[in-house]
């Protein structure tokens, strides 16, 4: 789904120069859980924002399903991006003037999609979020992980093709965290494809795949069954 060649990314303001991703590759199958995680200041945010279509690269390749994006006009950018990709931010993103439902059919009114079919959608998408109940809320009246689910529930409304995260849980205690997480590997479970940007090696532990990344580029990756046959050992040790 996703393929990356040589993707860099230098940032210029008038004295300094920083190369926040340097000659990063890396391939994505559909329905993998990839988690980025790497010290502050490594480009993760970068690399998710270019995997947006948020950002341009300043030089290689980046082929969303197939299609070359570096260098593609703005046009053809943000019509993949409204009709492929779902975001989750660290601070919800919500717009505090619309309640819980609005917020939630607001990129379909972006799509065109008719008002009958937007109800059912939303609908539909706040009963398997559990977040139903809120449909009325504004932001404000709702806690962090509602927020969160909410938020959620509007990345998801439009049955994008991959979820980008960026430090999903980074605003909420441990209990609203883990409601979120369980939320993101039930949908990779459901077949989603979710890339994840984390500073936490526990929230990391739910990806298939973690990616590591320091000064702009991946250093090594990490796979699920490799890091059980690391717990397994473990354990065997402890019960020798
Ligand atoms: N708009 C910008 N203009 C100039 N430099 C930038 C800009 N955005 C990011 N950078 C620089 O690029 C580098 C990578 O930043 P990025 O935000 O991608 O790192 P990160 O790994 O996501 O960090 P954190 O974990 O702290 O969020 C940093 O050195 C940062 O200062």
């Amino acid at each position: 789904m996703i393929n990356v060649q040589n993707l860099s990314k230098i940032y210029k303001t008038e004295d300094v120069q920083t190369n926040a991703l340097n000659n990063v590759s890396l391939h994505i199958k559909g329905g993998d859980f990839v988690a980025i995680m790497g010290p502050s200041g490594c480009g993760k945010s970068t690399f998710l924002n270019i995997l947006g279509l948020l950002d341009d690269a300043s030089a290689g390749s980046y082929k969303f399903a197939e299609v070359e994006t570096v260098k593609a006009g703005e046009k053809k950018k943000s019509t993949i991006r409204k009709k492929n990709i779902g975001f989750i931010f660290q601070n919800f993103n919500l717009i505090d003037e619309l309640n819980v439902y609005e917020n939630i059919e607001l990129p379909l009114i972006y799509n065109g999609v008719s008002s009958s079919e937007r109800k059912r959608r939303v609908e539909e998408i706040m009963e398997q979020i559990n977040i139903g109940h809120r449909a009325k809320h504004y932001p404000q009246q709702l806690s962090g992980g509602q927020q969160q689910r909410a938020a959620v529930a509007r990345a998801l409304v439009t049955k994008p093709q991959l979820i980008l995260a960026d430090e999903p849980t980074g605003n909420l205690d441990s209990s609203n965290g883990n409601e979120v997480m369980n939320l993101l590997a039930e949908l990779h479970r459901e077949g989603s494809t979710i890339i994840m940007v984390t500073h936490s090696s526990y929230d990391a532990g739910f990806a298939s795949r973690i990616v590591n990344m320091k000064d702009g580029e991946i250093f090594n990756e990490e796979h699920a069954s490799q890091r059980r046959d690391v717990f397994e050992k473990a354990d065997a040790q402890e019960l020798q």
